[in-house]
């Protein structure tokens, strides 16, 4: 299954609420940090690419100076996701493939800001979407960390819009109340996943 929704949306939320059932949730954000650790040839090829300001002392990735950089300049964004999205993928894809051994849910998520974007619905049966007002998803981004509005609003322009995004959804959690709320509503539709999962 795949769980998506645009920053601040509330994927993390949902993702910890599916894990306390036993899922295997593979974080798309994870795998996008793993293949730019130092030593990789992505890391490299960013330094090459975008000079040496974007590595810190202890050669790791500045991510917030790389931020910048791509959600400034859309061919520069458009750069950086040719060299890392296959990458991301292949990661994702080994992570998923160890589900079954690692987990009890008869099911694995992929949670990932970009699912639909991207092309990653294909390793999905189902898509979930994480939806909410624009602009409590604005308030809930910002309130959560160092990023600008203006920063976000950028970011949110390089996702898909709410509209398009929930058409592509088979389900809709509707994340515009408490957590609570959410956590019933993850409840629900994780009992309809294992059903799903278990019909032969
Ligand atoms: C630009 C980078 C270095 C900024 O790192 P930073 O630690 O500040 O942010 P982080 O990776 O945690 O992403 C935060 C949120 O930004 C949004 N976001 C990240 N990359 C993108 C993108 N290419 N397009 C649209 N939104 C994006 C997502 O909602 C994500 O949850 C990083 O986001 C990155 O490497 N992006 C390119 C890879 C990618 O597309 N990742 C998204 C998951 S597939
Ligand atoms: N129903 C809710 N009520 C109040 N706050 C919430 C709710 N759901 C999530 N939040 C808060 O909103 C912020 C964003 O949620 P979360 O980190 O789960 O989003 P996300 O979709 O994973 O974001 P990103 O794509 O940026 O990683 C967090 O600080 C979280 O604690």
């Amino acid at each position: 299954m795949g769980l998506t929704g645009g920053i601040g949306s509330g994927k993390s939320a949902a993702a910890a609420r599916f894990r306390s059932h036993g899922v295997n949730v593979v974080d798309a954000d994870r795998a996008a940090r793993v293949v730019v650790e130092p030593g990789r040839p992505a890391l490299a090829a960013i330094a090459e690419h975008f000079g040496p300001t974007v590595i810190q002392a202890d050669g790791s990735l500045d991510r917030a100076a790389l931020r910048k950089l791509v959600f400034d300049d859309p061919t520069e964004r458009r750069w950086l996701e040719q060299l890392t999205h296959p990458l991301i993928r292949e990661e994702i894809v080994t992570s998923l493939a160890a589900s079954p051994k690692t987990h009890p849910a008869p099911y694995s998520i992929l949670e990932s800001p970009l699912l639909i974007e991207s092309g990653q619905s294909e390793l999905v049966q189902r898509v979930c979407v994480v939806d909410l007002p624009e602009a409590m998803q604005l308030a809930r981004a910002s309130a959560r960390d160092s990023n600008t509005l203006e920063q976000i609003r950028k970011i949110m322009a390089a996702q898909l819009a709410r509209a398009a995004r929930c058409a592509k959804a088979d389900d809709i959690l509707d994340n515009s109340g408490s957590l609570e709320s959410l956590n019933a509503k993850v409840d629900v539709l994780h009992a309809k996943y294992v059903q799903l999962a278990t019909q032969t």
